[in-house]
């Protein structure tokens, strides 16, 4: 389905056409780019509030750099899709994260208007700082370099090593600081408050109106902006400003608090600020989901609220039969609580996805044995460290993307120490509409590497509570690994029992080939013993639920039966779970014909996990393939 742009946003194709409209038409272009996101992501889905808190901040933006010429890094992404709209892509964007279609964040390979691909946080003043330094060093005077940073992505440590470093460059970076007061769930912590403080702060604001007065005045008698600069650098570095604000004392002009969705105050903003040298932040407050009221009002609820109707804000419900089974980070919230009520030393930890990993519902249960602690995946992993130190058992649940970010955490000061925590991996395997940045591609390689750590992935809801038993008993790290989405089982809330570490599970007996599967992806590798069963193949299934330690008994018992292998799994292929089994192989004199699928060594786009799981040859019908391949079966027309 189209959606039908206003009559003036039909009229841009790119920010060359936005350049050539009145200022005075500025808030009608806003708001029909405001109506065209709500009209776009009510139909086909996607990130939502955020988008629609940055209208004004785009069109102003756009408005006023020389984009693509000058750069424009989006932090995270996900509130990118007016700046995509604006640049060459309205017309298809109905193919927003769907299979071959665009992607949801901003992508070099996308569009020039794209400075940079994010998908991560914090990692927008860096990069943009990056390309100021380079084209200082080239020479290139003209050039504007912005990084847009929310509130929630300077809570994470890569923002401040940024700005320590920029306050002390000699470059025109502009930072803007798009501040909602809230991440995915409500911001947290200490900086949260101070922001909040100057943005209400009476002392602060007066001396900073003063400002603004001085610099509005001299510009009306005709001094440059280099000119105001320097006459209020003074009052701008007074002892107040420097004292009590931040920015300022790491060296960057600091400009605002300033209201983020008035266009066309932020367009004569910006215009003043391209003149002013140096590093400088510009600090804007603005509503998440501004201008749909259900998304004001529950902010997290519809930071991504998937498809909606949009006259009664009502959001589409996935169309199902009979009784579902469970998302896996629900029965991990659940779990969580459970074990937490028998064992005291047991706390939760989170780098910010309350809600997404269900850690909220350890946060409800136990608000003293819980801790979102901010866009923040490092400090979670040593934070947790910390705490088991200390006799506590820390279940530290990140996303398996977003724990690439605290590998160095991981290996120093938790294996190394031999520290128990465990490590709870949301998203593993394919995220699905998010794409690359945000697929759990690589956790069972770069964790099974690792000294001291055991690796674990259950194949269903009950294996993940059991394995989280386990861990909750270990003396030592512990990861255990599970994809986005539903598990299989309905009646899953079984008695926990402990799983006797490293030990798989023989799942169906056979004859001729083995396939030896970790995690949930398992139940493909069951729809596809069932496919073959009615061509009257018959292989056997394992599922290995570790791939450290692995099961040396059990894999003697099947490298001894079967000369033919097939393991699977939802990561890549190399250095993986089939990479462990077939050095397992080797290196106890086995000669099986070892056949291994999984993600291969390149970049997967975004698309449905199915539609993914079936291009890299994993879905059922390319594990009953991988079978009759070996099997040597050819069926003449298939
Ligand atoms: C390293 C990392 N951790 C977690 C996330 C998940 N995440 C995506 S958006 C978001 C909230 C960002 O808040 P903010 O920067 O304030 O943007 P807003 O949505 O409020 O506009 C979080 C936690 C992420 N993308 N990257
Ligand atoms: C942009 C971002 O990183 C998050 O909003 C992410 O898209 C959440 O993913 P889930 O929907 O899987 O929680
Ligand atoms: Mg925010």
């Amino acid at each position: 389905m189209q959606i039908e742009p206003g009559k003036l946003l039909a009229q841009i194709q790119n920010p060359q056409d936005l350049r050539k409209f009145d200022k005075d038409k500025l808030v009608q272009i806003c708001d029909e780019l405001r109506q065209f996101i709500i009209d776009h992501v009510s139909v086909y889905g996607g990130h939502f509030g955020a988008g629609l808190g940055v209208v004004e901040l785009t069109v102003a933006l756009h408005y006023v750099l020389k984009t693509p010429d000058d750069q424009l890094v989006w932090d995270v992404g996900h509130q990118a899709y007016g700046h995509k709209i604006l640049t060459g892509r309205r017309e298809i964007f109905h193919t927003n994260r769907v299979y071959k279609g665009l992607s949801g964040f901003p992508k070099i390979k996308e569009s020039e208007y794209d400075a940079f691909g994010v998908g991560h946080s914090s990692t927008s003043i860096s990069a943009a700082l990056g390309m100021a330094m380079a084209s200082k060093y080239k020479g290139e005077k003209h050039r504007q370099h912005v990084a847009v940073i929310g509130d929630g992505a300077l809570t994470g440590g890569m923002a401040f090593e940024a700005m320590n470093h920029a306050g002390v460059s000699d470059t025109n970076l502009l930072i803007i600081l798009n501040d909602n007061c809230m991440s995915i769930d409500p911001n947290v912590g200490a900086l949260k408050d101070y922001l909040t403080d100057i943005t209400t702060s009476h002392t602060y604001n007066k001396v900073k109106d003063e400002v603004w007065h001085l610099l509005g005045k001299i510009s009306k008698f005709g001094f440059s902006a280099q000119d105001v600069v320097s006459k209020v650098e003074g009052a701008i570095k007074s002892a107040l400003l420097k004292q009590s604000n931040l920015f300022e004392s790491l060296n960057l002009r600091y400009f605002g608090p300033i209201d983020g969705h008035d266009v066309n105050h932020l367009v004569e903003v910006l215009n003043d600020m391209k003149d002013i040298p140096g590093p400088k932040i510009l600090h804007c407050v603005t509503v998440k989901g501004k201008g749909y009221g259900p998304a004001e009002r529950d902010q997290t609820k519809w930071h991504a609220p998937g498809k909606f109707d949009k006259i009664t804000g009502e959001i589409a419900k996935k169309i199902t039969t009979g009784p579902q089974a469970p998302k896996y980070q629900d029965v991990f919230g659940h779990t969580l609580v459970e074990l937490a009520k028998k064992n005291e030393k047991i706390v939760g930890v989170t780098p910010a996805m309350p809600s997404g990993s269900s850690m909220n519902i350890m946060m409800k249960a136990f608000p003293d044995r819980s801790f979102d602690v901010g866009i923040a995946e490092q400090h979670a992993v040593t934070f947790s460290a910390g705490l088991a130190t200390q006799g506590l058992k820390p279940f530290c649940n990140i996303y398996s993307t977003f724990m690439q970010r605290a590998y160095d955490q991981v290996i120093h000061d938790v294996c190394l120490q031999d520290l128990p925590v465990v490590f709870c991996l949301d998203r593993a395997g394919f995220a699905g509409a998010d794409g690359p940045t945000h697929h759990g591609a690589y956790d069972l390689a770069f964790f099974r590497c690792l000294p001291n750590m055991v690796v674990s992935a259950p194949m269903n809801e009950e294996e993940l509570r059991n394995l989280m038993y386990s861990a909750s008993l270990y003396e030592g790290p512990y990861s255990i690994r599970y994809p986005r989405g539903q598990g299989v089982m309905l009646d899953w809330k079984k008695e926990l029992r402990a799983v006797p570490l490293g030990q798989g599970r023989i799942i169906k007996e056979g004859e001729e080939l083995a396939i030896l599967t970790i995690g949930h992806i398992g139940n493909y590798a069951k729809d596809a013993t069932g496919m073959l069963k009615a061509e009257g193949l018959n292989p056997a299934h394992y599922d290995m639920r570790f791939v450290k330690p692995l099961d040396g008994a059990l894999l003697h018992e099947i490298f001894g039966k079967f000369k033919k292998v097939i393991t699977v799994e939802d990561g890549c292929l190399m250095g993986g779970f089939g990479s462990a089994v077939l050095e397992w192989m080797v290196d106890h004199g086995y000669h099986s014909e070892v056949k291994r699928l999984g993600i291969p060594d390149e970049v997967i786009e975004h698309g449905e996990q199915i539609q993914l799981h079936r291009e890299c040859g994993f879905d059922p019908e390319g594990i009953a393939k991988a079978v009759r391949e070996m099997m040597g079966i050819t069926y003449a027309k298939r």
